[in-house]
Order: C-alpha cells, then structure tokens, then sequence
C-alpha cells in the first residue's frame, strides 16, 4: 500500500472564490494523476491569503455595523479550511467521476493542538493576506495594532504567531477513511491551533504553517512520500541569482549547511525544507520532495524536483 501526503501552495487556489474554483480544476487533475498511483492520498492545502481576507473583511464589517461580531482569528481559520476544502473536494470528485475512478473524498476539519509555550506566541511569523506598500502597512498597523513584515521581497504582509504542530487531533479520522479507499483533504491552512487544556481543547489565534502539519501528518500516517508542491519546480541555491544553481538529490545533513548559509527564504522556502528535514529525520526511508504543481507527475518518478533524503 503506498500512501503520500501532499501539500498544496497558495498557486494551488488563487486569490478570490472566482479564481479558487478555477485554480482547483487544475490542481485536481495532478491529484488525481497522483491517486492513479498511490492507495492512500492525503492533501494539505495553505490559507495564509484566505485567512487574511476574512479576518480583515470580518473585523471591517464589525467596525461598521455594529450588529456584526468580532470573529477572532482561529474562527477565521476554521472558515477558510471549510471554504477552501470544499473547493478542493469537489474539484477532485469531479476529476475522478470523469475518469470513473471509484473513491470517497472526504475533508476533515482538522484541529491541531500547540504548545502553549511555543516561543512563537510571541514573535508572530507568518504572512497571511493581501501585500501592502511600507506606507499601508504602517498606516494599518498604527490603525489597528497588527504587526507587519517584508515578506521575501514581494512587499509587506500582516505576521501573526505561527506555533509548531504537535498532535493532529482527529487522526484516527483520518486514518479510517484512507484505509477504507479514501481520499482526505486534511490540516486545511496548517489545522485549527487549539490547546489542550486539562484534557480540554480550546481554540487559539494563530496560524500553522501547512507545511510542518503536512511533515506531522506523513509521519503519523506512516507515509512513504511528502510531496510540497509550490510555485517553482525545484529548491535553488542563490536563488534568482545569476548563478543560481538547482538541487535535485540532497541528503539531509547536505542541505542543513544551505540553511546555515541562509540559502532560503524564512517566509517561503524555509519553511518547506525544514518540513522535508523533519519528516526523513522521523522516517529515514521516506522520500521528500519540493516540486511545481505541473510537474508533480515528472517529480514522483525522479525526473525533476528537489528530492531529499537520509544521510
Ligand atoms: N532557495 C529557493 N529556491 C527556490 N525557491 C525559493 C527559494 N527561496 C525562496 N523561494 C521562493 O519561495 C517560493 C515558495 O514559497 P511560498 O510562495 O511561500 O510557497 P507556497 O506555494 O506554499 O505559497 C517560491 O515560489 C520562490 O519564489
Ligand atoms: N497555513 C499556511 O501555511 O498557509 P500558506 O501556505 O498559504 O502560507
């Protein structure tokens, strides 16, 4: 039985329901290709535009009209896993009703539980929604106390805490319905951050990163693959460089001396790297790889991507 996780980037959906829907079509057909090939397929998708979008769109509407409530960010969360998991779901049903592949989609609201003391409560990482010029974003942050930052020269985003996943509270969900021929949308925008409070699980504003819950997923669901599919078809060393330089086959130990070199975006590349380190650490038979959303297909049978393994 061979079983992938993998991991959609933001190109995967778009930026409005209009291109999200568009964006999915697309997607579903390397995730169909993909469920061709292997028995159990988990898809992780982002949020970080999603998620912005309604929390600002939410918190602008409450400044209106003062019938409107404030939805803190964690409720935000869990809109954008359901809103951006039923895109995916349909989409990948409909691919696989036109190529009369029988198997069950299925999204899986997915809690994730942190730690309460994780340090990134308070030094808030993670870019979600729109970019703005330097001069928006310090007229936002004056506005409305939010914290911005560069994000990888693209322009400036709003940062919020990012903790470390550590338990996927619905896995045995999810691990039925993949050994009964299903297919799971699951980890939606990284999961919903909750606590665990004395046994009780209570909600927290913050957003995971979608790549160190699709790491936490691989392994938990014993994975032969972690399959991040981003933007570019492989990892770069001076990267948009003149001399930039491709990485196809790496070991572990080779690529943590890039990291140290910073050869990689915090914001963006980072994050990813660090996922396929952690995943091949817990399961040195594992494969990981960072490929393009086209050229997921190529990247799984070793002709393109960035594969990372043991050693
Ligand atoms: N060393 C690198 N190699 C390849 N891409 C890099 C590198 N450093 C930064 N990037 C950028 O990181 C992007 C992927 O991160 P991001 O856009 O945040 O991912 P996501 O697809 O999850 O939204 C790539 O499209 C590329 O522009
Ligand atoms: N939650 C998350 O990692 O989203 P992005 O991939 O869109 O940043």
């Amino acid at each position: 039985m061979k079983s992938i996780v993998v991991a959609l980037g933001g190109n995967a959906l778009g930026n409005s329901p209009k291109e999200q829907l568009e964006a999915v079509k697309g997607s579903s057909k390397s995730i169909a290709d993909i469920i061709e090939t292997y028995d159990k397929v988990a898809v992780v998708h982002g949020n970080g535009p999603q998620v912005g979008v309604i929390n600002l769109a939410l918190s602008l509407a409450a400044k209106e009209d003062s019938t409107i409530p404030e939805f803190p960010l964690v409720e935000c969360v869990a809109m954008s896993q359901g809103y951006i998991g039923y895109h995916l779901q349909q989409a990948i049903e409909n691919e696989l009703a036109s190529r009369n592949i029988d198997k069950k989609v299925a999204t899986v609201v997915t809690q994730v539980e942190v730690d309460p003391k994780d340090p990134a409560f308070e030094n808030p990482t993670k870019p979600i929604g729109n970019f703005y010029t330097e001069e928006e974003a310090d007229a936002i942050s004056k506005k409305d106390g939010y914290t911005f930052k560069e994000d990888a020269g693209r322009g400036f985003r709003r940062v919020v805490p990012s903790p470390k996943p550590q338990r996927i509270v619905e896995l045995d969900t999810v691990t039925n319905h993949l050994e009964n021929d299903g297919v799971v949308v699951t980890g939606g925008g990284g999961g919903i951050p909750v606590l665990n409070e004395n046994g009780e699980l209570k909600g927290v504003d913050a957003v995971i990163d979608k790549d160190f819950v699709a790491s936490r997923i691989s392994s938990d669901i014993g994975a032969d693959t972690l399959l991040i599919l981003t933007a570019v078809d492989s990892v770069y060393i001076n990267f948009g460089k003149e001399n930039q330089e491709e990485l196809r086959e790496i070991t572990v130990s080779e690529i943590k001396k890039h990291i140290e070199d910073n050869q990689f975006h915090a914001g963006s590349m980072l994050p990813k790297v660090e996922a396929c380190i952690k995943f091949i650490e817990e399961n040195p038979e594992g494969t990981a790889i960072i490929t393009s959303l086209e050229k997921a297909a190529y990247a799984l049978s070793g002709e393109v991507g960035t594969k990372i393994i043991n050693g």
